[in-house]
Protein backbone atom coordinates (compact mmCIF):
# COMPACT_ATOMS: atom_id res chain seq x y z
CA UNK A 1 0.00 0.00 0.00
CA UNK A 2 1.46 3.32 -0.73
CA UNK A 3 0.14 6.98 -1.55
CA UNK A 4 -1.08 7.47 -4.64
CA UNK A 5 1.62 8.70 -7.25
CA UNK A 6 4.38 7.15 -5.29
CA UNK A 7 7.63 6.17 -7.16
CA UNK A 8 10.70 6.11 -5.11
CA UNK A 9 11.76 3.42 -2.22
CA UNK A 10 13.20 4.66 0.87
CA UNK A 11 15.46 2.01 2.05
CA UNK A 12 16.77 1.97 5.86
CA UNK A 13 19.51 0.34 6.81
CA UNK A 14 20.57 -0.75 10.29
CA UNK A 15 24.31 -2.84 11.19
CA UNK A 16 25.81 -0.01 8.17
CA UNK A 17 25.51 2.41 10.79
CA UNK A 18 27.79 1.12 13.82
CA UNK A 19 30.29 1.41 11.10
CA UNK A 20 32.70 4.02 10.49
CA UNK A 21 31.90 6.37 7.81
CA UNK A 22 34.60 5.42 5.60
CA UNK A 23 33.75 1.49 5.79
CA UNK A 24 29.77 2.99 5.94
CA UNK A 25 30.35 4.62 2.48
CA UNK A 26 31.56 1.27 1.13
CA UNK A 27 28.99 -1.16 2.90
CA UNK A 28 26.28 1.49 1.35
CA UNK A 29 28.20 1.01 -2.08
CA UNK A 30 27.59 -2.29 -2.11
CA UNK A 31 24.28 -2.40 -1.16
CA UNK A 32 23.22 -0.15 -4.07
CA UNK A 33 25.38 -2.19 -6.36
CA UNK A 34 23.42 -5.21 -5.14
CA UNK A 35 19.89 -3.79 -5.33
CA UNK A 36 20.85 -2.39 -8.79
CA UNK A 37 21.85 -6.12 -10.07
CA UNK A 38 18.38 -7.40 -8.35
CA UNK A 39 16.38 -4.93 -9.80
CA UNK A 40 17.88 -5.86 -13.24
CA UNK A 41 17.75 -9.21 -12.89
CA UNK A 42 13.93 -9.09 -12.17
CA UNK A 43 13.60 -6.64 -15.01
CA UNK A 44 11.97 -3.95 -12.86
CA UNK A 45 12.69 -0.25 -14.05
CA UNK A 46 14.65 2.07 -11.52
CA UNK A 47 17.50 3.97 -10.64
CA UNK A 48 19.20 3.68 -7.21
CA UNK A 49 20.32 6.73 -5.41
CA UNK A 50 23.05 6.42 -3.41
CA UNK A 51 22.31 9.09 -0.48
CA UNK A 52 23.91 9.01 2.86
CA UNK A 53 22.23 7.22 5.16
CA UNK A 54 19.07 6.62 3.01
CA UNK A 55 19.35 5.03 -0.22
CA UNK A 56 16.61 5.72 -2.57
CA UNK A 57 15.26 3.55 -5.69
CA UNK A 58 13.04 6.34 -8.42
CA UNK A 59 11.19 4.11 -10.22
CA UNK A 60 7.77 4.36 -12.08
CA UNK A 61 4.39 4.55 -9.67
CA UNK A 62 3.36 1.16 -11.39
CA UNK A 63 6.71 -0.98 -10.17
CA UNK A 64 7.05 0.99 -6.76
CA UNK A 65 5.90 -2.37 -5.03
CA UNK A 66 8.22 -4.35 -6.96
CA UNK A 67 10.74 -2.51 -6.38
CA UNK A 68 9.73 -2.04 -2.76
CA UNK A 69 10.17 -6.03 -2.84
CA UNK A 70 13.38 -6.37 -4.09
CA UNK A 71 14.77 -3.52 -1.61
CA UNK A 72 13.45 -6.33 1.33
CA UNK A 73 15.15 -8.97 -0.56
CA UNK A 74 18.66 -7.09 0.05
CA UNK A 75 21.04 -7.71 2.51
CA UNK A 76 21.38 -4.71 4.28
CA UNK A 77 18.00 -3.54 4.19
CA UNK A 78 16.20 -3.26 7.54
CA UNK A 79 13.08 -1.71 5.30
CA UNK A 80 12.00 -0.28 2.83
CA UNK A 81 8.89 1.79 2.03
CA UNK A 82 7.19 2.69 -1.25
CA UNK A 83 6.96 6.92 -1.22
CA UNK A 84 5.68 9.64 -2.01
CA UNK A 85 8.25 12.26 -2.46
CA UNK A 86 7.74 15.87 -1.78
CA UNK A 87 9.04 19.43 -1.13
CA UNK A 88 10.18 20.16 2.78
CA UNK A 89 7.49 22.68 3.29
CA UNK A 90 5.18 21.92 5.17
CA UNK A 91 2.22 23.08 3.77
CA UNK A 92 3.21 20.22 0.85
CA UNK A 93 3.61 17.43 3.43
CA UNK A 94 0.03 17.99 4.99
CA UNK A 95 -1.24 18.37 1.26
CA UNK A 96 0.62 15.08 0.67
CA UNK A 97 -0.70 13.28 3.30
CA UNK A 98 -4.54 14.46 2.73
CA UNK A 99 -4.22 12.96 -0.66
CA UNK A 100 -3.43 9.97 0.92
CA UNK A 101 -6.09 9.89 3.53
CA UNK A 102 -8.58 10.20 1.24
CA UNK A 103 -7.55 7.36 -0.93
CA UNK A 104 -6.72 4.86 2.01
CA UNK A 105 -8.38 5.66 5.14
CA UNK A 106 -11.54 3.44 5.05
CA UNK A 107 -12.07 3.62 9.17
CA UNK A 108 -10.78 2.44 12.11
CA UNK A 109 -8.04 4.20 14.12
CA UNK A 110 -4.71 6.07 12.81
CA UNK A 111 -1.66 7.70 13.69
CA UNK A 112 1.08 9.54 12.29
CA UNK A 113 4.61 8.90 12.76
CA UNK A 114 6.78 11.69 11.53
CA UNK A 115 10.69 11.93 11.47
CA UNK A 116 12.97 15.01 10.79
CA UNK A 117 16.72 14.70 10.39
CA UNK A 118 17.61 18.28 9.63
CA UNK A 119 16.98 20.37 12.54
CA UNK A 120 17.01 23.74 10.75
CA UNK A 121 13.87 23.15 9.77
CA UNK A 122 11.20 25.89 10.87
CA UNK A 123 9.23 22.91 13.25
CA UNK A 124 9.86 19.74 14.49
CA UNK A 125 8.76 16.30 14.25
CA UNK A 126 6.26 16.86 17.24
CA UNK A 127 4.77 19.59 15.44
CA UNK A 128 4.60 17.95 12.08
CA UNK A 129 2.69 14.64 13.70
CA UNK A 130 0.68 17.04 15.34
CA UNK A 131 -0.32 19.21 12.69
CA UNK A 132 -0.58 16.01 10.24
CA UNK A 133 -3.14 14.41 12.44
CA UNK A 134 -5.14 17.62 12.54
CA UNK A 135 -5.09 17.42 8.53
CA UNK A 136 -5.75 13.96 8.14
CA UNK A 137 -8.68 14.03 10.57
CA UNK A 138 -10.13 17.16 8.84
CA UNK A 139 -10.30 14.66 5.88
CA UNK A 140 -11.62 12.13 6.43
CA UNK A 141 -14.25 13.14 9.13
CA UNK A 142 -17.10 14.14 6.71
CA UNK A 143 -17.30 10.49 6.09
CA UNK A 144 -15.83 8.45 8.73
CA UNK A 145 -15.79 8.67 12.55
CA UNK A 146 -11.67 8.97 12.79
CA UNK A 147 -9.55 8.05 15.94
CA UNK A 148 -6.58 8.66 16.93
CA UNK A 149 -4.45 5.02 18.14
CA UNK A 150 -1.07 5.45 18.63
CA UNK A 151 -0.22 2.64 19.86
CA UNK A 152 -1.51 -0.07 18.07
CA UNK A 153 -3.29 2.01 14.52
CA UNK A 154 -4.65 0.51 11.99
CA UNK A 155 -3.22 2.74 9.37
CA UNK A 156 0.35 4.83 9.94
CA UNK A 157 0.89 7.39 7.85
CA UNK A 158 4.77 8.08 7.92
CA UNK A 159 6.91 10.89 7.65
CA UNK A 160 10.23 11.23 7.16
CA UNK A 161 11.73 14.86 6.40
CA UNK A 162 15.78 15.19 5.56
CA UNK A 163 17.44 18.31 4.67
CA UNK A 164 16.22 18.64 0.94
CA UNK A 165 13.18 16.22 0.54
CA UNK A 166 10.19 14.64 2.27
CA UNK A 167 8.75 11.32 1.87
CA UNK A 168 5.63 10.08 2.80
CA UNK A 169 4.16 6.42 3.16
CA UNK A 170 2.25 3.94 4.46
CA UNK A 171 4.49 0.96 4.97
CA UNK A 172 7.63 -0.18 6.41
CA UNK A 173 8.14 -3.90 4.42
CA UNK A 174 10.79 -5.96 6.49
CA UNK A 175 14.13 -6.67 4.69
CA UNK A 176 16.34 -9.23 6.17
CA UNK A 177 18.96 -6.45 7.96
CA UNK A 178 22.45 -7.98 8.38
CA UNK A 179 25.21 -6.55 6.18
CA UNK A 180 25.44 -6.36 1.92
CA UNK A 181 26.57 -9.30 0.29
CA UNK A 182 30.54 -9.23 -0.36
CA UNK A 183 31.38 -7.14 2.61
CA UNK A 184 32.94 -10.39 4.30
CA UNK A 185 34.71 -12.89 2.74
CA UNK A 186 33.64 -16.12 1.24
CA UNK A 187 32.42 -19.49 3.01
CA UNK A 188 32.03 -23.01 0.98
CA UNK A 189 28.58 -23.91 2.43
CA UNK A 190 28.12 -27.38 3.15
CA UNK A 191 24.21 -27.90 1.84
CA UNK A 192 22.70 -31.47 1.73
CA UNK A 193 19.37 -29.31 0.62
CA UNK A 194 17.71 -30.19 3.88
CA UNK A 195 15.73 -28.04 5.93
CA UNK A 196 18.49 -26.79 7.89
CA UNK A 197 21.55 -26.08 5.42
CA UNK A 198 19.94 -23.87 2.87
CA UNK A 199 19.00 -21.84 6.11
CA UNK A 200 22.43 -21.67 7.26
CA UNK A 201 24.00 -20.59 4.00
CA UNK A 202 21.79 -18.14 4.10
CA UNK A 203 22.40 -16.61 7.54
CA UNK A 204 25.95 -16.52 6.05
CA UNK A 205 24.79 -14.49 2.90
CA UNK A 206 23.16 -11.99 5.08
CA UNK A 207 26.01 -11.41 7.55
CA UNK A 208 27.75 -9.80 4.33
CA UNK A 209 29.23 -13.59 2.88
CA UNK A 210 28.93 -15.10 -0.48
CA UNK A 211 28.62 -18.88 -0.12
CA UNK A 212 30.63 -21.29 -2.42
CA UNK A 213 28.20 -24.04 -2.62
CA UNK A 214 28.97 -27.98 -1.96
CA UNK A 215 27.19 -31.13 -2.16
CA UNK A 216 28.55 -34.34 -1.67
CA UNK A 217 27.22 -37.20 -3.78
CA UNK A 218 26.38 -39.53 -1.38
CA UNK A 219 26.26 -42.50 -4.03
CA UNK A 220 23.16 -45.16 -3.43
CA UNK A 221 22.79 -43.43 -0.18
CA UNK A 222 21.88 -40.05 -1.44
CA UNK A 223 20.28 -39.97 -5.15
CA UNK A 224 18.53 -37.89 -7.83
CA UNK A 225 15.66 -36.48 -5.71
CA UNK A 226 18.71 -35.88 -2.97
CA UNK A 227 20.72 -33.98 -5.16
CA UNK A 228 17.95 -32.09 -6.74
CA UNK A 229 16.73 -31.13 -3.69
CA UNK A 230 19.99 -29.33 -2.82
CA UNK A 231 20.35 -27.72 -6.56
CA UNK A 232 16.26 -26.75 -6.19
CA UNK A 233 17.45 -24.75 -2.54
CA UNK A 234 20.71 -22.97 -4.08
CA UNK A 235 19.22 -21.85 -7.29
CA UNK A 236 16.85 -20.21 -4.81
CA UNK A 237 19.22 -18.66 -2.60
CA UNK A 238 21.10 -17.44 -5.82
CA UNK A 239 18.03 -15.28 -6.34
CA UNK A 240 18.73 -13.02 -3.65
CA UNK A 241 22.94 -12.72 -4.95
CA UNK A 242 22.90 -11.57 -8.61
CA UNK A 243 26.71 -10.43 -8.56
CA UNK A 244 27.92 -13.80 -7.77
CA UNK A 245 28.05 -17.08 -9.55
CA UNK A 246 26.71 -19.57 -6.99
CA UNK A 247 27.79 -22.90 -8.83
CA UNK A 248 27.45 -26.02 -7.13
CA UNK A 249 30.60 -28.23 -6.48
CA UNK A 250 29.36 -31.52 -6.74
CA UNK A 251 32.15 -33.34 -4.43
CA UNK A 252 32.21 -37.25 -5.01
CA UNK A 253 31.29 -39.37 -1.87
CA UNK A 254 29.48 -42.56 -2.85
CA UNK A 255 32.53 -45.15 -2.28
CA UNK A 256 33.46 -43.01 1.26
CA UNK A 257 29.95 -43.99 2.24
CA UNK A 258 29.76 -47.70 1.23
CA UNK A 259 33.24 -48.35 2.75
CA UNK A 260 32.25 -46.07 5.77
CA UNK A 261 28.98 -48.24 6.14
CA UNK A 262 30.75 -51.48 5.41
CA UNK A 263 33.38 -50.96 7.73
CA UNK A 264 32.10 -48.95 10.88
CA UNK A 265 28.74 -48.77 12.97
CA UNK A 266 28.77 -46.59 15.64
CA UNK A 267 30.56 -43.62 14.59
CA UNK A 268 29.98 -43.81 10.74
CA UNK A 269 27.94 -40.72 10.85
CA UNK A 270 30.69 -38.46 12.40
CA UNK A 271 33.46 -40.32 10.10
CA UNK A 272 31.02 -39.37 7.38
CA UNK A 273 30.83 -35.38 8.88
CA UNK A 274 34.84 -35.11 9.26
CA UNK A 275 35.18 -36.35 5.76
CA UNK A 276 32.71 -33.62 4.76
CA UNK A 277 34.73 -30.75 6.86
CA UNK A 278 38.07 -31.69 5.38
CA UNK A 279 36.79 -32.28 1.79
CA UNK A 280 35.04 -28.59 2.48
CA UNK A 281 38.05 -27.46 3.84
CA UNK A 282 40.08 -28.75 0.73
CA UNK A 283 37.82 -27.04 -1.35
CA UNK A 284 38.04 -23.65 0.23
CA UNK A 285 41.20 -23.19 -0.45
CA UNK A 286 41.31 -23.78 -4.21
CA UNK A 287 38.29 -21.41 -4.44
CA UNK A 288 39.66 -18.72 -1.85
CA UNK A 289 36.87 -19.65 0.62
CA UNK A 290 37.63 -18.86 4.42
CA UNK A 291 35.84 -21.46 6.73
CA UNK A 292 32.79 -23.54 6.12
CA UNK A 293 29.23 -23.07 6.94
CA UNK A 294 26.77 -25.86 8.02
CA UNK A 295 22.87 -26.03 9.36
CA UNK A 296 24.31 -28.04 12.58
CA UNK A 297 22.44 -26.96 16.14
CA UNK A 298 23.39 -28.11 19.25
CA UNK A 299 21.67 -31.23 19.87
CA UNK A 300 19.97 -31.42 17.27
CA UNK A 301 21.00 -34.35 15.73
CA UNK A 302 23.33 -37.77 17.61
CA UNK A 303 26.06 -36.05 15.65
CA UNK A 304 25.50 -32.80 17.00
CA UNK A 305 25.93 -33.23 20.61
CA UNK A 306 28.53 -31.10 21.40
CA UNK A 307 30.70 -33.85 22.12
CA UNK A 308 30.52 -34.70 18.91
CA UNK A 309 30.73 -31.45 17.56
CA UNK A 310 34.04 -30.88 19.32
CA UNK A 311 35.04 -33.89 17.96
CA UNK A 312 34.59 -33.62 14.40
CA UNK A 313 35.66 -29.95 14.24
CA UNK A 314 38.98 -31.37 14.55
CA UNK A 315 38.80 -32.69 10.97
CA UNK A 316 39.41 -29.00 9.68
CA UNK A 317 41.75 -26.32 10.44
CA UNK A 318 38.98 -23.80 9.36
CA UNK A 319 36.38 -22.61 11.24
CA UNK A 320 33.36 -23.90 10.88
CA UNK A 321 30.69 -21.63 11.46
CA UNK A 322 26.74 -22.75 12.75
CA UNK A 323 24.58 -20.53 12.50
CA UNK A 324 22.01 -22.33 13.73
CA UNK A 325 23.59 -24.02 16.76
CA UNK A 326 21.27 -22.38 19.25
CA UNK A 327 18.17 -22.28 17.28
CA UNK A 328 15.16 -24.35 17.79
CA UNK A 329 13.70 -26.43 14.91
CA UNK A 330 10.57 -24.53 15.03
CA UNK A 331 12.79 -21.28 14.27
CA UNK A 332 14.56 -22.53 11.45
CA UNK A 333 11.23 -23.63 9.77
CA UNK A 334 9.85 -20.77 9.66
CA UNK A 335 12.92 -18.85 8.33
CA UNK A 336 12.83 -21.59 5.65
CA UNK A 337 9.35 -20.49 4.95
CA UNK A 338 10.19 -16.86 4.91
CA UNK A 339 13.33 -17.05 2.53
CA UNK A 340 11.36 -19.57 0.50
CA UNK A 341 13.30 -23.28 0.81
CA UNK A 342 11.30 -25.21 3.24
CA UNK A 343 9.59 -26.69 0.18
CA UNK A 344 12.14 -28.02 -1.90
CA UNK A 345 13.88 -29.16 1.33
CA UNK A 346 10.90 -31.38 2.28
CA UNK A 347 10.90 -32.61 -0.89
CA UNK A 348 11.02 -36.64 -0.47
CA UNK A 349 14.23 -37.19 -1.19
CA UNK A 350 13.99 -41.14 -1.13
CA UNK A 351 17.48 -41.74 0.24
CA UNK A 352 18.79 -44.66 1.78
CA UNK A 353 19.58 -44.49 5.50
CA UNK A 354 23.82 -44.14 6.30
CA UNK A 355 22.11 -43.95 10.19
CA UNK A 356 23.58 -47.00 12.42
CA UNK A 357 21.11 -48.73 14.97
CA UNK A 358 23.04 -47.75 17.48
CA UNK A 359 24.15 -44.27 17.68
CA UNK A 360 27.51 -42.55 19.17
CA UNK A 361 26.31 -39.59 20.89
CA UNK A 362 29.32 -39.17 23.81
CA UNK A 363 32.40 -39.35 21.10
CA UNK A 364 36.32 -39.40 21.98
CA UNK A 365 38.46 -38.72 19.06
CA UNK A 366 41.16 -40.99 19.43
CA UNK A 367 38.89 -44.26 19.61
CA UNK A 368 36.81 -43.20 16.71
CA UNK A 369 40.31 -42.20 14.27
CA UNK A 370 41.35 -45.58 15.72
CA UNK A 371 37.90 -46.92 14.29
CA UNK A 372 37.68 -44.88 10.45
CA UNK A 373 39.17 -45.94 7.43
CA UNK A 374 43.00 -44.79 7.89
CA UNK A 375 42.92 -42.75 4.45
CA UNK A 376 39.55 -40.88 5.37
CA UNK A 377 40.85 -37.14 5.47
CA UNK A 378 43.21 -37.64 1.62
CA UNK A 379 39.58 -39.95 0.52
CA UNK A 380 38.10 -36.47 1.20
CA UNK A 381 41.01 -33.86 -0.04
CA UNK A 382 41.26 -36.56 -3.41
CA UNK A 383 37.70 -36.33 -3.58
CA UNK A 384 37.21 -32.54 -3.50
CA UNK A 385 39.89 -32.04 -6.31
CA UNK A 386 37.46 -34.08 -8.11
CA UNK A 387 34.44 -32.10 -7.33
CA UNK A 388 32.62 -31.04 -10.40
CA UNK A 389 30.73 -27.50 -11.04
CA UNK A 390 26.90 -28.03 -11.69
CA UNK A 391 24.50 -25.44 -12.23
CA UNK A 392 21.66 -25.47 -9.67
N1 LIG B 1 25.17 -34.65 1.27
C1 LIG B 1 25.59 -33.54 1.85
N2 LIG B 1 26.29 -32.63 1.15
C2 LIG B 1 26.75 -31.49 1.71
N3 LIG B 1 26.57 -31.20 3.01
C3 LIG B 1 25.89 -32.07 3.77
C4 LIG B 1 25.35 -33.27 3.25
N4 LIG B 1 24.72 -33.92 4.25
C5 LIG B 1 24.86 -33.16 5.35
N5 LIG B 1 25.56 -32.03 5.08
C6 LIG B 1 25.95 -30.95 6.00
O1 LIG B 1 26.04 -31.46 7.30
C7 LIG B 1 25.06 -30.83 8.13
C8 LIG B 1 24.47 -31.81 9.11
O2 LIG B 1 24.00 -32.97 8.43
P1 LIG B 1 22.55 -33.57 8.63
O3 LIG B 1 22.66 -35.03 8.46
O4 LIG B 1 21.94 -33.05 9.86
O5 LIG B 1 21.84 -32.94 7.36
P2 LIG B 1 20.37 -33.11 6.83
O6 LIG B 1 19.42 -33.34 7.94
O7 LIG B 1 20.38 -34.07 5.68
O8 LIG B 1 20.11 -31.68 6.22
P3 LIG B 1 19.95 -30.26 6.92
O9 LIG B 1 20.94 -30.14 8.02
O10 LIG B 1 20.19 -29.31 5.79
O11 LIG B 1 18.52 -30.20 7.42
C9 LIG B 1 24.05 -30.26 7.17
O12 LIG B 1 23.36 -29.17 7.74
C10 LIG B 1 24.91 -29.84 6.02
O13 LIG B 1 25.55 -28.62 6.30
Amino acid sequence: MHPPGADTVLIRHGDLNTKSNTVKRYMEGLLVENLEALLAERSIPGEVERRWNRPLVHTDPEAVEAATAAAADTFGVVSASPALTVSTEKARILEALEETAREHYDGGTFAVDARRSDKSLPYDSEDLAREAGTAIWETVEDEFEPEVDLDDPDLTFGVEVREDIAFVYLEQVDGPGGLPLGSQEPVVALVSGGIDSPVAAYEMMKRGSPVVPAYVDLGDYGGIDHEARAMETVRLLSEYAPTFDMQVYRIPGGETVDLLVDEMEQGRMLSLRRFFYRAAESLAERVDANGIVTGEAAGQKSSQTIRNLGVTSRATRLPIHRPLLSRDKQYIVAQAREIGTYTDSTMNAGCNRVTPDQVETNARLKPLLEAEPDDLLERAEEAATQAELVEP
